[in-house]
């Protein structure tokens, strides 16, 4: 039978990029992604961004809303100190499969923690499944819909502390209108607006970074 998306992308890891070489992992599904097939990886512009606020933050806890077939969580992974617990959650369990291997080939299956199920579901265990005390670092990419509720669970779970800090992708295209006028109206959070464009296109995007004012 046809082969999928994700497995196809696999395959051109595969060929393409170094075994233990996260970099060359990035730059191959960028390539596949811009040639051959869109993916809804976050991408190289937003991935940036991404990467200086990984960067800025230097986080000792990470949670990933949405490991897809684990682009962004390569990303994340690469910049992080040793002894960094790093979780990314994925209910679809082909991508999973997909992710573990692709996180694999770039070496860095140590450095995090693939978990297959929905974030509303994985939140509330937390702290007694993965020993989570709070967060410092949240990436949302998981489904638009989700993103209210889910930082609304954060809240009453107590993963979050003062300072932690919450980015979310696509909060433009596809949009998550109710969960930016909640993060930009709370008194709760510090957020900002980091414009961009949809991975791969010319379409408008952007990236919002919220801290936790405790
Ligand atoms: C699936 C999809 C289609 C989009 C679009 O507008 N398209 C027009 C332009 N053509 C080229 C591509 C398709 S945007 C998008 C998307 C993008 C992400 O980064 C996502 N991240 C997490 N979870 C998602 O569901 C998610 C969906
Ligand atoms: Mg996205």
């Amino acid at each position: 039978t046809r082969s999928t998306r994700p497995q196809r992308m696999l395959k051109a890891v595969q060929k393409n990029a170094t075994k233990g070489n996260p970099e060359s992992v990035i730059s191959a599904i960028d390539y596949f992604c811009k040639h051959s097939e869109w993916a809804m990886n976050v991408g190289d512009e937003k991935g940036s961004i991404l990467d200086s606020v990984v960067t800025e933050v230097n986080p000792s806890t990470v949670l990933e809303l949405g490991t897809y077939c684990g682009y962004s969580t390569v990303r994340i992974a690469r910049l992080l100190s040793p002894g960094t617990k790093f979780i990314t959650l994925e209910f679809n369990p082909a991508n999973v499969t997909v992710a573990r291997q692709i996180i694999a080939h770039a070496g860095l299956q140590d450095k995090v923690t693939v978990v297959e199920g929905s974030s509303g579901d994985l939140i509330p265990q937390m702290k007694e499944r993965f020993g989570i005390t709070t967060f410092d670092f949240i990436f949302l990419d998981h489904w638009k819909d989700r993103y209210l509720p889910d930082i609304k669970l954060f809240e009453e779970c107590g993963l979050l502390r003062k300072g932690s800090v919450l980015l979310a992708d696509n909060v433009i295209c596809p949009g998550a209108p109710e969960y930016l006028e909640y993060v930009r109206n709370s008194p709760r959070y510090e957020s900002r607006y980091y414009p961009a464009h949809l991975e791969y296109t010319t379409l408008e995007d952007g990236m919002e970074k919220s801290v936790f004012l405790g």
